[in-house]
This record gives C-alpha cells, sequence and structure tokens, in this order.
C-alpha cells in the first residue's frame, strides 16, 4: 500500500506544518475543546466511528423491521387487493377485510422483528458498557477519559504505553513514545515517534511518518500529546474494509455458503412455479403474485435475524459467566473451535508473579541487583508488565520506602529505550554520581548475549566461557522449577541520550527469579478442554525450559517442543506436519505467535487465541476468536473478541459450550426450515402442473410462511441434546444441500398423496362432483376452497411437526425434551391455525371449515409421514455420522 493515497490530506497537511499553525487553524485553546466546538466538529468532519452511524438509530431499526422482501410483497399483495377489492369492486362486494388481514400481516411480521432485534442490541449494549476503554481528552480545561468514539477532529488527548492509538493523530509533544503500526503496515517493528514538523520532501512509507500516528498502532512505550486530525473512515485504519474483521470473515463465509445453497435451489424453482402456473392457469399476473409470493415465503428471511439471536442468546449467557463477549460473531467461533492457543503467565500460572530471589552472578542474594532492577522498572515506561509490577512492589514492603526513595532521588532518569519483544529487555539510562549508567534488564539469553564482563562483589572479568558455564550453574535449575529468570546488567555511558547502538559491552551482575508457579484450576481446565475435543497449544515468548516445566506439571504433552528459533528455520511442509504434533512453542516473538495461529488456520482448524501481552496482539487479531481478560493491556482488549473478567480456562469451557449450542440451534433452523422449503416448493411445482388451480393462494402462503417464522424465534431457546456438542461443529453449507435433497422430498411425497386425495376423492364427495364437472361460479369455489385448506393445514401441521422430529437425533419427546417455550409455541401454533379454518378470519382469506372426516385423513397422513422420517433419519444418522 502506498501511503499518501489512504492518508487524508488534513493529516498529510499537518505533517508538514508546525503545530501552531494547527492550534490556530482548528482554534485549538489551551483548554482544548469545550463541548460546543466538540460537536460543531463533530457535525463538520464526522464521528469516529465505522458506518456504526447507521445501525443505531431507531429510524434505521424500523426500518429494517418493517422494510424488506417479505414486507414488500406484502404491501404490493394489499395494494392488489386493495385496487380490486375495494376501488374496483361494485358498492355491494366491496369488501376491504383483505386489505386489513394483509395490513395486520404487516403489523405482526414487523414487530417480532423489531422486538427481537432491540432484545439483541441491548444484549450488547449492555455487553459492551461493561468494558469499555477511555481516551485521556483535554475538554474545558480538564484531562478526562472519554470513549474513543466521542473524539473528534480538534481534540487534544494524551497517549500512554499501552494504549491503542483511538484516530489519526499530529504529534504536539512526545516522551520518548514508541509505537508499533503492525495492524497497518504489518511490520512489527517499533518506531520512535516525536513533535517536529516534517522536512520539505514527500515521504514515501508510514514508517517515516515520523509526527503522525495512526489509528490502530499500539504505544509500546513512553507518553505521548497530540491533535486529531481524522476520525473514522477517514482515518487510514478506519478506511480498510473490514479491517477490524480481518480474518475474522469466516463467519460470514459460513453464512454466505449457506445462503447461496438456498439461493440456488430457489433460482432453478421459481421460473418453473411462474411458467407453469401461468401456461396451466392463463391468469399471467396472478401466477406472477403467487411464484413472488412463493420466492419470499421460502426464502428464509428470518435467518439473520435468528442466527442473531442464537449468538446473542449464547453471548448473554456468557455475560452471566464472567466473560463478555464484545463480537457476538465470535460465539459461532466458539463452537466452531478445535484448537486453542494460550499464553502461558496468568492462564496456565497464577495472576501474580512474585520476586523470590535477587543474587548475584554465584546466586547470593544481591542488594545491588534489586537496586538496579527496581531503577529499571521504575523508570521504563513501556507497558507495564507483571514482572515489574513484582519488582516494584519491594517499595511497598515495611521500611522499604525510604531506600528505594532514596535511590530514585539519587539517579534521576535520563533517556530509556522501552522493552520490546524483539530485544526482549528494558534499558533505562540513568544520572549516577559522576557517569551516567545505562541498565537493562531482561530475558537471560539476549542479556548475555550482550554482556562483555561479570561483575562479582566489585571485581569485573571477562565474560569468556567460563562466564557462561557459571550463568548456568546458577540458573538452569531454577528454570526447571518453573521459574522466570530475568538477567541484570549495566554499563557506564558518556552522554545523555540512548541509542540501540550503546546496548552492548555490558557487565552482568546478576538475575532475578519469580515465582510463576502453575494454577490449580488450570490442570481441571485442559482435562475438560480435551475432553470436549479442543487442543491445547501453548504460544509462550518465555523460556524452554520454564515453559516445560509448568506444561509438564498441568499434564499438557512435552514430548515435541519448539523454539521460535527452529520454528523461523522449518520449511513450509515440515510446519505444516510438525505444528499438528507440538503442544508447547517456547521463546516465540510476536510475529511467530501469528504464524503459528496462521499455519493452524491454514491447516484448516478454527483457532482460538488467549493472551493478555502486547506480544500476543497480532496473534488475537487473527484468530478466529481473539480472547483476552480484562487486566490486559488496552490494545489488546480492544482488538479481542471475547473478554475474561477473570483470567479463567474454566470459563472457556463453558463458552465452548455455549457457543456449541448457539451453533447447534441456528443449524436446527437452517437445515429444517431449508428441507421443508425444499419440500413444499418442490410439491408447488408439482400441484402447479397438475391442477387447474392455485393451490394455495398468495396471501395464505405468507401467512403460513409467517407462522412459520413466527414459531422458529423460539428456536435458540430450544434445548440441545448433549451428544451434538461434545465436538466442535462445522459451520458452512456444505452437507445443507445433502440435508435439504434427502428430507425435502420425503415430505412433497405426502403433499402428494393428500394433492390427489383432495382433488380425486375428498373434494368431489363434498362438493357432489368433480372439479371439471362443477359449475365456475358456485361449486368451483367451494372446491378450491376445500381443496387449499385441506393441503394448509397439511402443510403446516407437517411443517411443525417436522421441527421436533429433526432437532434431535434421539427419539422427539421421549429421548430428547425441546424447551418449554419450543412445546409450547409448537403446540398453539397449531391449535390456533387449526381453529382458525373454522373462524370468520378463515374464512376471509379463503380458508373454509373442513368436515371432520378430513381430520382422520390429515392425522393418518401426518402419522406416516413422521414414520418414515423417523426411519429416514436413523438412516440418516447411520450413513454420515451427523445430522445437525
Ligand atoms: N518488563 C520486562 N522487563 C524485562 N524483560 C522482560 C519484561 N517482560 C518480559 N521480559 C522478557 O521477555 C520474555 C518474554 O516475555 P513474556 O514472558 O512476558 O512473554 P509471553 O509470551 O508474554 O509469556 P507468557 O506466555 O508467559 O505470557 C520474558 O521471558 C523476559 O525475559
Ligand atoms: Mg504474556
Amino acid at each position: 500500500m502506498t501511503p499518501g493515497v489512504s492518508i487524508h490530506k488534513r493529516v498529510l497537511h499537518y505533517a508538514y506544518a508546525d503545530t501552531d499553525a494547527l492550534y490556530r487553524d482548528f482554534q485549538i485553546s489551551e483548554d482544548g475543546y469545550n463541548e460546543e466546538q466538540a460537536a460543531k466538529n463533530r457535525e463538520q468532519y464526522g464521528s469516529n466511528t465505522r458506518n456504526g452511524r447507521a445501525a443505531d438509530t431507531a429510524v434505521y431499526r424500523l426500518r429494517r423491521a418493517f422494510i424488506n422482501p417479505f414486507t414488500i410483497i406484502l404491501f404490493v399483495l394489499a395494494g392488489v387487493s386493495f385496487i380490486t377489492d375495494v376501488l374496483l369492486a361494485s358498492n355491494f362486494s366491496r369488501n376491504a377485510t383483505t386489505v386489513l388481514i394483509i395490513l395486520s400481516m404487516l403489523l405482526i411480521s414487523g414487530m417480532i422483528r423489531l422486538i427481537q432485534e432491540m432484545r439483541t442490541k441491548h444484549i450488547a449494549d449492555r455487553l459492551s458498557r461493561i468494558i469499555h476503554s477511555d481516551v485521556m481528552v483535554r475538554r474545558g480545561g480538564k484531562w478526562r477519559g472519554i470513549s474513543s468514539t466521542e473524539l473528534v477532529v480538534g481534540d487534544t488527548i494524551r497517549l500512554f504505553a499501552g494504549n491503542r492509538v483511538p484516530a489519526d493523530l499530529r504529534l504536539t509533544a512526545a516522551n520518548d513514545l514508541f509505537v508499533s503500526q503492525a495492524v497497518i503496515t504489518g511490520e512489527s517493528a517499533v518506531l520512535e515517534k516525536n513533535a517536529g514538523r516534517l522536512s520539505g520532501h514527500m515521504v514515501s512509507s508510514y514508517a517515516e511518518y515520523s509526527n503522525i500516528v495512526f489509528m490502530g498502532s499500539a504505544v509500546i512505550g513512553g507518553t505521548g500529546e497530540g491533535v486529531v486530525l481524522a476520525v473514522g473512515e477517514d482515518a487510514v485504519y478506519g478506511g480498510f474494509s473490514g479491517a477490524e474483521s480481518m480474518g475474522k470473515n469466516r463467519f460470514d463465509q459460513g453464512a454466505n455458503s449457506i445462503a447461496w445453497v438456498m439461493i440456488r435451489f430457489m433460482a432453478v424453482l421459481i421460473p418453473v412455479v411462474f411458467a407453469a402456473c401461468g401456461l396451466t392457469k392463463g391468469d399471467w399476473f396472478t401466477a406472477f403474485v403467487f411464484a413472488l409470493s412463493v420466492a419470499v415465503g421460502l426464502t428464509p428471511e428470518m435467518l439473520p435475524m435468528v442466527i442473531n439471536a442464537c449468538l446473542a442468546k449464547g453471548s448473554n449467557a456468557m455475560g452471566q459467566k464472567q466473560t463478555v463477549v464484545k463480537n457476538i460473531n465470535a460465539m459461532q467461533g466458539f463452537g466452531s473451535m478445535d484448537i486453542l492457543c494460550v499464553d502461558k503467565t496468568g492462564t496456565l500460572t497464577g495472576d501474580t508473579v512474585l520476586l523470590e530471589y535477587y543474587m548475584d552472578i554465584l546466586g547470593n542474594e544481591s542488594e545491588s541487583v534489586l537496586d538496579f532492577a527496581y531503577l529499571n522498572s521504575l523508570y521504563h515506561t513501556g507497558v507495564r508488565n507483571h514482572l515489574d509490577t513484582a519488582v516494584l512492589k519491594y517499595r511497598d514492603l515495611p521500611g522499604c520506602s525510604a531506600h528505594f526513595q532514596e535511590i530514585a532521588a539519587k539517579h534521576p532518569k535520563l533517556d530509556e529505550l522501552p522493552f520490546d519483544y524483539d530485544r526482549k529487555f528494558a534499558s533505562v539510562l540513568v544520572k549516577d554520581k559522576t557517569e551516567n549508567l545505562l541498565i537493562i534488564k531482561g530475558s537471560m539469553d539476549e542479556v548475555c548475549r550482550r554482556c562483555a564482563y561479570i561483575e562479582y562483589k566489585g571485581r569485573r572479568s571477562a565474560m569468556g566461557d567460563e562466564g557462561y558455564l557459571s550463568v548456568h550453574a546458577v540458573v538452569d535449575d531454577m528454570l526447571e522449577d518453573g521459574m522466570k529468570v530475568l538477567a541484570v546488567a549495566y554499563k557506564p555511558l558518556e552522554g545523555e541520550r540512548l541509542n540501540t547502538s550503546d546496548e552492548t559491552d555490558f557487565i552482568l551482575i546478576g538475575y532475578l527469579a519469580f515465582f510463576d508457579a502453575p494454577k490449580k484450576t488450570a490442570e481441571d481446565a485442559i482435562r475438560k478442554l480435551k475432553s470436549l475435543h479442543v487442543g491445547i497449544k501453548v504460544l509462550t515468548g518465555d523460556s524452554k525450559s520454564a515453559a516445560v516445566s509448568v506444561c509438564r506439571r498441568l499434564g499438557i504433552d512435552t514430548s515435541e517442543i519448539m523454539t521460535g528459533r527452529e520454528f523461523s528455520h522449518l520449511t513450509e511442509d515440515e510446519m505444516l506436519i510438525r505444528m499438528e504434533r507440538t503442544a508447547v512453542f517456547a521463546e516465540l516473538s510476536p510475529k511467530q505467535k501469528l504464524e503459528v495461529v496462521q499455519t493452524l488456520q491454514s491447516n484448516g482448524h478454527t483457532v482460538g487465541f488467549l493472551g493478555d501481552g502486547m506480544n500476543d496482539l497480532p496473534a488475537v487479531v487473527q484468530s478466529d476468536v481473539g480472547i483476552s481478560v480484562d487486566t490486559a493491556a488496552e490494545a489488546v482488549k480492544e482488538s479481542a473478541d471475547v473478554i475474561l473478567l477473570k483470567k479463567d480456562l474454566n470459563v472457556l469451557e463453558e463458552g465452548i459450550l455455549e457457543g456449541r449450542k448457539a451453533f447447534s440451534n441456528m443449524s436446527k433452523y437452517i437445515r429444517i426450515t431449508a428441507s421443508s422449503n425444499f419440500g413444499n416448493i418442490f410439491s408447488i411445482v408439482i400441484a402447479s402442473v397438475f391442477l387447474p388451480f392455485f393451490p394455495m393462494t398468495s396471501v395464505q402462503l405468507l401467512l403460513l410462511n409467517l407462522l412459520y417464522d413466527a414459531l422458529c424465534l423460539v428456536l435458540p431457546w430450544d434445548q440441545v441434546d448433549e451428544d451434538t456438542y461434545l465436538q466442535p461443529l462445522e459451520w458452512s453449507g456444505r452437507t445443507l444441500g445433502r440435508f435439504m435433497r434427502f428430507f425435502g422430498p420425503i415430505s412433497s411425497i405426502f403433499d402428494i398423496v393428500t394433492f390427489v386425495f383432495l382433488f380425486f376423492v375428498f373434494c368431489p364427495s363434498v362438493c357432489g362432483g368433480s372439479f371439471a364437472s362443477l359449475a365456475a361460479g358456485g361449486g368451483q369455489e367451494r372446491f378450491i376452497a376445500l381443496f387449499q385448506t385441506g393441503w394448509f393445514l397439511e402443510s403446516m401441521w407437517t411443517q411443525i411437526l417436522i421441527l421436533h422430529l429433526l432437532r434431535t437425533r434421539k427419539i422427539p419427546l421421549f429421548q430428547s425434551k425441546p424447551s418449554r417455550s419450543v412445546m409450547l409455541v409448537t403446540t398453539l401454533g397449531i391449535l390456533i391455525f387449526t381453529v382458525m379454518t373454522f373462524t370468520p378470519v378463515g374464512h376471509l382469506i379463503g380458508l373454509t371449515s373442513l368436515p371432520p372426516a378430513y381430520f382422520g385423513f390429515l392425522i393418518a397422513v401426518v402419522l406416516l409421514y413422521l414414520l418414515l422420517v423417523t426411519f429416514a433419519k436413523y438412516w440418516y444418522v447411520k450413513k454420515y455420522h451427523e445430522l445437525l
């Protein structure tokens, strides 16, 4: 991507301008903006959201609920019937009831949708309120935390380590500000930014915009202040289409593939209905309206809503279990996840890390090592992690605070290079009495590599092989015990600024050993995950021995371990194979964590990633379900789909179960609806060809559809059989076509039996003659009404009862009970609609009361149908080992 193309011209302009011009042009005072200015600029430059604007308004929701293909065809029908029944009819036969019925159907379907959507939205809102990240903004003279969505162009904001940059900014001040622009450029390099203006020549990469920080970047270290110049979609990151969901489109892919299966079926069959009706009945206009109603009636237009309701219900259930699902599509990811990658600290080990020993290079306790480490932890402004917290805790020990205050006062900070996961250590430059000291602490390997000397009791000697040996002699045992060990080193330095080139030839003075014990609950959780067929992989940046020690104690397979170095040397083929066998990856860089996730995904896995550090960020973004914790770095929290309020693997098990339940219920709706729709349309095609009249009127068809859809809205609340959620579930339309082709035609068989019975036996016997022999005015009307009612009832009964049959592999009602709501709604549905055919309401839409004898036939047909489907179901499950 060439920058400049997508960078907003305002941002470009002020990159080359002085900050004074910026303050002047945007009329920014010392106090920042006041609320009026903010409101005005929001109006002028837009707000800091991406395409979410419309989704939030009530008007938009109303429109979505009331204007969709289903309601449009109802509108058309209402219009047609208004013209024919009211306008064109003579005074005598004028009758507006059909119009009224259609309009009430419109109202009911719209209300159902609206209520459903509001409920889903309510859940989503409530959950997102629990976790919100604030931006420090200067408004009305005060620094306040506000939600990043409220930022406007011209606001002055502050950045701190761990923040995710909320908009494109021109820096006005920076203090050792280091950022990673990986989300924009894909490069993990950490860049220092400053407030100086760019000189004349055009720069050619995002990295060279040294005074601009882009939305989505992560602040690795330091602090900064800047003015917002581009928000929402004007920002570079905001302009990426679907940037937020990079790699998260599997859900949509699945939904699309399902929709396509259905559309293909429709595309073939609907024109056939149109042509057949038109040719056999000669009334092309009615044929067109009928075909349109069939199309609309058979489109699973409730699909998005049922899916949303299932997911929202799942995320709501998770919300009660200390888990916030930010992106409800992640519920589906939970359901199909078959590999969970986790980091080590805090997930497998306890939340608090304790500094257990501070020692010199021979392993004796050493105060001066602690002092050096303290200065380093105190002054480095990078993202604070548990290691620094553990070091800094020492000042809170009784009687120690004076000592630590004193050394901090004696050694003021001059400069720093913050910790990053490539160097794996943090450098700070402090003033000492006569000279300046560069103090580093970090990974054993990385620090020792840069040490030329070792110091013991004030005596300095060359590092050499002997030095390495003594290091290992002291440290190896601790690592094997699962301790986290850091090295501490220093060197005198002239000058007051730091450069990466200064980071060599250090003097090693000792180590810090942290106690990072495995969590008791983790072992249990890992066992449970295994029983759910979710593979666990540990991806840590920590040393191999520490990782092995922890993993072994938790029962994770450590027979094969891969380090970052080995990983980078693998060929692609080797990688694919080794990846499956290896459960523990150690010494990984952030980029390698990402690569491991990517490789697993390309092997066909649905991968979850649980991590809390900045080094986990790329992997969290890439994974299908990015999981983080409430205490994580803010940038990570913002990118995650799921936030655990408690970092506990046990919670995840529940998430997986909820996800799979949501998933099963979606799958139920899709499969059952698709197959019965397919069966129906098949029957309609046949009936249209052979019948001299329409097998059902458009209004009846749509009413049936409305009833069925309304029933399906309780499916998210259905019970799920245990055996369906023991395995990860695949989300795609791959086997949907097979299911449709198998179960659909079975219902058609019985439809056709009903047609034949109605047309040749039942209706003639009631009307006293075959259709052709009856008079066009009186007798035929009654024949048609009887026929249509007969089919209406058969269609409704079978469609509702099949729900009970196909929702489980077991014997319905006996072995697997549906939830009470499903039971209630289905029974009431059948009752009310059957009774309706006897009432004036039914008569208004062309239905009529049937003699009891028909119900005898109906019951027999329905029972036979259910019996056949039961056998077919067992055969299907036996052959394909799946149902839903
Ligand atoms: N604040 C720090 N100061 C110095 N060095 C650090 C600091 N944080 C981490 N390191 C070094 O970087 C290495 C990798 O960091 P860390 O162990 O946090 O990785 P990680 O992948 O997040 O591990 P985990 O899986 O345990 O969360 C550590 O082993 C340590 O050597
Ligand atoms: Mg970590």
